[in-house]
């Protein structure tokens, strides 16, 4: 298996995105591209990020009625994204006409519970039960749906992985021993989570927030 690391770059500053994956390009194995970079540099963005020559994962995180989903994935068909995620919370109708939309070579994943999500604050939205339960759910449905696989914390990751033996598994909130926990609230090391069975990892502020993002890949990358 190849680097299962995707370094988050987010950041609205195009240069500043450029400048980080390539310096940290030896060292991991795709780049992730969210909302904040996304919204300032839209398309263009992407095809600058491109050129620096690793798959793209486009975390736009997807989340309307079927049809105005559908129609976004086929707006950003023209990108060739190699992930793409959408929220599982949309509904089976939701995932079933986003994965039916998506280019054939792009895998569709649905956000199950943010990482920066703990059981108190799902109380608070209306979630019944633990974070387990409601990736265990909302899992169940993505897999009905036809999408590749999901988008969990690396403490479900195990239990995901046993009910859907071929899924696709993306796990953020990573944050390497001793690692500033910043918003995110259910957290792994990168080698927990690589051992619990997340096919890729998202890796943002403990690589792009270090003094020196290189170096910080490849210690990353070394306990891997
Ligand atoms: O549940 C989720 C889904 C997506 N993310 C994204 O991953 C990165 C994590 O960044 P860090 O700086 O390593 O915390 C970020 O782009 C999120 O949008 C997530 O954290 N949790």
């Amino acid at each position: 298996m190849g680097n299962p690391v995707f370094v988050a770059l987010d950041t609205p500053n195009l240069d500043r995105a450029i400048e980080i994956a390539k310096s940290v390009k030896g060292h991991v194995g795709g780049l992730k591209l969210g909302l904040e970079f996304f919204c300032a540099h839209g398309h263009h963005g992407v095809h600058e990020i491109q050129k620096i020559g690793l798959p793209i994962f486009l975390d736009l995180k997807l989340h309307d009625i079927p049809n105005t989903v559908a129609k976004a994935m086929q707006a950003i068909n023209v990108l060739e994204p190699a992930i793409v995620t959408i929220h599982a919370s949309g509904g089976r109708a939701m995932m079933e006409d986003a994965k039916a939309a998506a280019n054939g070579h792009t895998k569709v994943v649905g956000v199950t519970l943010l990482t920066s999500l703990d059981e108190r604050d799902m109380g608070k939205i209306g979630y019944a039960g633990s974070p387990h339960d409601q990736v265990e759910r909302l899992a169940g449905l993505a897999q009905e749906a036809g999408l590749d696989g999901i988008v969990c914390s690396g403490n479900e990751v195990a239990t995901a992985h046993k009910a859907w033996k071929d899924g696709f598994f993306v796990v953020p909130g990573l944050r390497p021993k001793g690692g500033k926990m910043g918003d995110q609230k259910r957290t792994v090391t990168p080698r927990q989570a690589r051992d619990n069975g997340a096919s890729v990892l998202v890796i943002g502020r403990p690589i792009t927030g270090a003094d020196d993002p290189n170096a910080a890949a490849r210690a990353i990358e070394g306990t891997l």
